[in-house]
């Protein structure tokens, strides 16, 4: 693989890594000829003393502890620099080797953030200042990005999907066209935040994590919201209410091996959403929260339930640590990816999509990768897994029978409620729709229990296989329409729209809503589970982001695309719910 030039032996660059985007202060030496198992980390733990970390106390630290563990770490760089004693003298002819000599490492790279600006500013300066007097590059790595990519290296995975489950963070990541995009991201703050401001309730030091997790080994189940939409979710419901349950009394083992069910659940959920969505079969995990145990359980079994790879990395490059920073830097210094000292600064809402991804070589993209799905749609009856569901399609018959699986990395409990609810949410809105002029399938029968329903079978294939932007314009009117009508998808991606022909199904030919013949291009919403009644325009906007999203991560060229999904929802729904997504997408999702 051209793209793992950093693993053991294919390269001898060594790096300075720094980190301190809150509360490690932490460097390390990476040299790439030694493999990561190697790495040199050196790290001095903020820990406040009373509630959570404060930006101003996390700074001072950083300013103390970040000229020590970098001492330590370039110390044992020297000592080790060019083999030490005994080695060959310098070829003075290679000037390269010669700068090697004089500097103990090749480039110093740096977390330019996110992070809390007071941190960043501090590790921004001690780089900076270490980059000259070493005469070497700056690199400036994003924190989230090196999350990621510490998992993609050690696992030696291509292409795969991450889910940074950190302090500040929490979203899943897809490489496309040169960038990592954001699929699917928290609404509100990142999960340990949410989880370590749950134990401040409680009276329990900070960091929570650990706390909830040996707390968790006495509980036993009881019902906590649960916010899944498309492949974004929230944290505030399920918080709010676990710490209204223990002031209510329940046990606060209870509340939290019910926490770690559903917080955890979701993260799974999703995950597999972005596995289905992307035709991706490596996930890798990465942050601080994935060092909890019951998160990587749920993450390997969901995977291997579908055939897919897992990893997580060793828990010291899971939470914030400069070995990450390092290794990214490592690859980026072999890419020409340096900072000029005066395009250096650092930025406390530095996105994982804003990065330039500049060491990976040209997209080999799962082009070999077949879409079940497609497959399904050649007129044969076929059997297709989704993200939730199994679905037996008989386009001859013109049927389509969907069952939600039991999924066995959830409660059982969860599971149950899950699987029921949205079985009946599915067949309520997909009626609803239809009534509102929105094409849907015809519902043919429905039981709860066993969570399964039977739908007419529609469209000639999925839209993410062919896409238009006509076909997206509709798709626009059509979530226009349903909120019009108070309620929203919830899950609206390009796979979860049928495209073509009536299909087989004649009570589905005829006119659209606005009167026009289209048949052939008529687009068709399905998978309606996540949906629900709302008059709130967050709601609406967000369902057009969820859109929005599955665009980024299915279209190679996704702009004109999301021009025309608001084209179409402008011709039919209210301007204020564009500009609500026009907030949200600007929103800065670091939040404290
Ligand atoms: C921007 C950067 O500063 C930030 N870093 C960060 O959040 O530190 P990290 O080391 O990735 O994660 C710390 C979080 O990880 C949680 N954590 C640690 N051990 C845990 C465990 N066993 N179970 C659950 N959470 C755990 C802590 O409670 C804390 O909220 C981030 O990556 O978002
Ligand atoms: N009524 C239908 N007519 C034709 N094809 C269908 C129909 N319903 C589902 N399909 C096909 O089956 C696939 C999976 O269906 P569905 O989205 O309902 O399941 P799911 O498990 O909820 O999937 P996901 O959560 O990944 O969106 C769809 O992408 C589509 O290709
Ligand atoms: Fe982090």
């Amino acid at each position: 693989m051209s793209d793992h030039s950093g693993t053991t032996g294919q390269s001898d660059t060594r790096i300075l890594g720094i980190e301190g985007t809150a509360w490690a202060a932490s460097a390390a030496v990476y040299d790439a000829a030694d493999g990561v198992d190697s790495v040199v980390i050196e790290t001095d733990a903020y820990e406040p003393d009373s509630g959570g970390i404060h930006p101003r106390e996390a700074a001072e630290h950083m300013h103390e502890a970040i000229p020590q563990v970098v001492e330590r770490a370039l110390a044992h760089a020297v000592e080790t620099h060019d083999g030490g004693a005994g080695e060959p003298p310098v070829d003075v002819d290679e000037r390269c080797s010669s700068d090697k000599q004089a500097a103990p490492v090749d480039a110093v790279a740096f977390s330019r953030g996110p992070g809390l600006g007071p941190c960043l500013r501090i590790v921004g300066t001690a780089a900076r200042a270490l980059a000259q007097s070493l005469s070497v590059p700056l690199v400036g790595v994003n924190h989230m990005v090196a999350h990621l990519e510490i998992g993609r290296h050690t696992a030696g995975f291509d292409d795969p999907v991450c889910l940074n489950a950190s302090g500040a963070n929490a979203h899943l990541l897809a490489y496309r066209n040169g960038r990592y995009r954001v699929l699917g991201e928290t609404m509100d703050t990142g999960v340990g935040n949410a989880i370590d401001k749950f134990t401040r309730h409680v009276g329990w030091s900070h960091p929570g994590g650990p706390k909830v997790e040996a707390a968790a080994k006495d509980g036993e189940y009881v019902d906590l919201p649960y916010v899944v939409k498309g492949m974004d979710f929230s944290f505030s419901g399920i918080m709010s209410a676990a710490k209204q349950a223990v002031d209510d009394g329940t046990p606060v083992e209870d509340v939290c091996f019910s926490l770690q069910e559903n917080v955890f659940g979701m993260l799974t959920e999703v995950s597999e959403r972005a596995l289905s969505l992307t035709g991706s079969d490596e996930l890798v995990l990465g942050g601080g929260v994935g060092q909890n145990a019951r998160l990587r359980e749920m993450l390997a079994e969901m995977c291997d339930q579908r055939g897919a790879d897992f990893h997580a990395p060793d828990p010291r490059f899971l939470r914030d640590n400069a070995g990450m920073i390092a290794v990214l830097g490592a690859r980026m210094y072999e890419a020409g990816d340096t900072l000029a000292l005066e395009e250096s600064r650092v930025d406390p809402n530095f996105r994982p999509d804003q990065v330039d991804v500049t060491w990976r070589g040209p997209p080999e993209q799962r082009e070999g990768m077949v879409n079940p799905a497609a497959v399904a749609d050649d007129g044969e009856d076929a059997t297709v897994q989704g993200a939730e569901a199994i679905v037996d399609l008989e386009p001859e018959a013109g049927r389509v029978t969907k069952r939600r699986v039991e999924k066995s990395y959830r409660h059982p409990a969860l599971d149950d409620r899950l699987r029921r609810e949205r079985t009946t949410l599915e067949a309520r809105l997909t009626s609803l729709a239809r009534r509102e002029g929105v094409p849907t399938p015809v519902l043919r029968d429905v039981d709860p229990a066993e969570a399964r329903l039977e739908f007419a079978h529609v469209g000639e294939s999925d839209l993410r296989d062919d896409l238009s932007s006509e076909r997206v314009r509709e798709v626009g009117r059509h979530l226009a329409r349903l909120h019009r009508a108070g309620f929203v998808h919830g899950d609206p991606t390009t796979r979860n729209v049928r495209v073509g022909c009536a299909g087989r199904d004649a009570s589905q030919t005829g006119r659209a809503a606005d009167g026009r013949e289209r048949d052939s291009d008529r687009t068709y919403l399905i998978d309606f589970g996540l949906g629900y009644h709302t008059d709130h325009v967050e709601d609406y906007a967000m369902d057009l982001h969820v859109f929005d999203q599955s665009l980024v991560g299915t279209a190679a060229d996704p702009d004109p695309l999301r021009e025309a999904v608001r084209e179409g929802y402008r011709h039919v729904g209210d301007e204020r719910v564009l500009e609500r997504l026009r907030t949200i997408e600007g929103r800065g999702r670091y939040q404290e």
